[in-house]
């Protein structure tokens, strides 16, 4: 193993020559003056820094120390820094541990006792980085790119390995951002279809008129501005995977065309005549209660029989346990090594705030803001505002209060009903199977407003900063 780095800023020479030697275990880096400790954190990325305050220009004064003390702490996010002081500057001394310098040590320096204090700011570091090398380890999950200690997790996770090796319809049922498109990949990429292509399509996303041909493509002069002949992406993923994700905003005309190639196995172009055979293996997803929408006659539900051979519905975010946190330290040790940043963790606001929040956006947003705040932290461990989250009061105390558990559950489902109604407060009612003057009562005592309620996946993507999707 390489001998950690310890960077030394002292303007004395004779000081600096004895620390040269006081540490054989150490690659010592001497600096004299600012300039040249920041050359050495931005070429060396030091393991720790052993610093003076009083450096030239200011050697009887300390703003050169605090500005090199800035410096290196933006250079090297989690390197411990140990202030070398004079006595009687207890004050800056303390100003300097304020600012997230590591530990001090009074002039004349006593080489065991500074030896002790390195050793233990060595150690510490080690361990850092062993922790976040920890989290970035293969998990349990047999899926490589879903994390997860959750045991409904983990079962999914088993039935999607098994049902890659088979050709059935998979349907994946779950709130926007809960993973669907991550396990349809996986059912495709594990699967022998996995160098064929995998192929994705958010039947949301498009426009109706265009989706027809989209999907099954078009012949040349089909339609005004058809000037080519076009496949669509059913053709395009022939022998591999089709992904159709949010399967129940499919339009009912091209509902009745997806079930004729389901049962026959053929398409025809937009325009076109021949019957071009295609074998793919269809994957879809939905977050809307496609059984309801069958009963309403907005989908069919000779089409939902073809694409639910297998139906998997996956929890949200908030009801996997531990998850949040497992996964946050995970994006954590993903984006700090991504950006070369050295982050040391959640700190303790942030580990509450994770676990206590309710992720409506589920784990793209968790991804969104921990990349964000990965980004955009000045300290060395991210707390709960770098992730823009509140830390709630501990959890511990309120959810042994009864009375506030059950208002809690009363509060989740009022607005889960009054989301998936859209806001209709007649559909809330008949959802929650109370009278409309009951749910105006339940409103006021929660203070709740109906336009207040946004579909999860909605909320999910406005609380977004960006689309995290990186593979
Ligand atoms: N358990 C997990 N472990 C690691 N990354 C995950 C996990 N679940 C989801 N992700 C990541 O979170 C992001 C969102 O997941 P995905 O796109 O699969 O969600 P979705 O349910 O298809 O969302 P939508 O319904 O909005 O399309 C992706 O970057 C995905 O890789």
């Amino acid at each position: 193993m390489s001998r950690p780095k310890l960077l030394v800023v002292e303007d004395d020479a004779a000081l600096a020559a004895q620390y040269r030697w006081a540490f054989p275990n150490c690659r010592v880096l001497l600096a004299a003056d600012r300039r040249q400790a920041e050359q050495i954190a931005r070429a060396e990325q030091p393991t720790a820094a052993l610093l003076d305050l009083g450096l030239p220009p200011d050697e009887e004064g300390v703003s050169e120390g605090f500005a090199t003390l800035a410096t290196l702490s933006r250079l090297c996010p989690g390197m411990p820094i140990i202030i070398a002081s004079g006595q009687g500057q207890r004050e800056h001394t303390l100003r300097a541990i304020g600012l997230g310098a590591y530990d001090f040590c009074e002039k004349p320096v006593d080489l065991d006792v500074l030896r002790t204090i390195v050793d233990r700011a060595l150690r510490l570091r080690a361990l850092e980085e062993e922790n976040l090398r920890l989290a970035a380890l293969p998990r349990p999950s047999p899926i490589r790119d879903i994390v997860t200690a959750d045991e409904s997790m983990l079962r999914i996770c088993h039935t999607i390995e098994r049902l890659s090796q088979v050709s059935v319809p998979v349907l994946l049922l779950g709130e926007s951002g809960t993973g669907k498109e991550a396990l349809a990949r996986a059912l495709h990429d594990m699967g022998p279809r996995s160098r064929k292509p995998f192929v994705a399509i958010n039947c949301a996303a498009i426009p109706e008129p265009l989706l027809e041909s989209e999907l099954f493509g078009h012949e040349r002069g089909a339609f005004t501005g058809a000037v080519k002949q076009v496949t669509g992406r059913i053709e395009a993923a022939n022998g591999g995977t089709l992904f159709l994700d949010e399967v129940g905003d499919l339009p009912p005309a091209l509902q009745a065309k997806l079930l004729r190639f389901l049962q026959d196995q053929v398409i025809e172009r937009v325009g076109g005549r021949t019957s071009i055979r295609v074998d793919v293996r269809i994957v879809s997803a939905t977050n809307q209660p496609l059984e309801e929408q069958t009963e309403s006659g907005r989908f069919r539900a000779d089409l939902l029989y073809r694409l639910n051979s297998l139906t998997i519905r996956i929890p949200p975010l908030r009801e996997r346990g531990e998850d949040s946190l497992l996964l946050a330290r995970w994006f954590l040790a993903r984006y700090a090594k991504e950006f070369g940043r050295r982050l040391r963790g959640l700190d303790a606001s942030a580990v509450e705030a994770v676990t206590t929040y309710r992720w409506p956006g589920n784990v793209r947003e968790l991804g969104n803001r921990v990349r964000r705040a990965a980004l955009m932290t000045e300290g060395h461990t991210i707390s709960a505002s770098d992730l823009e989250l509140s830390a709630s009061p501990s959890a511990s105390d309120t959810d042994l209060d009864l009375r506030a558990a059950r208002l809690r559950a009363e509060r989740a489902t009022i607005e889960r009903a009054l989301a998936r109604s859209n806001g209709s407060l007649a559909a809330a009612a008949r959802l929650l199977g109370v009278s409309r003057p009951t749910i105006y009562g339940l409103l006021e005592t929660h203070r709740l407003s109906p336009s207040q309620t946004t579909p999860p996946d909605t909320a999910a993507r406005d609380t977004a900063p960006s689309d995290g999707d990186t593979p």
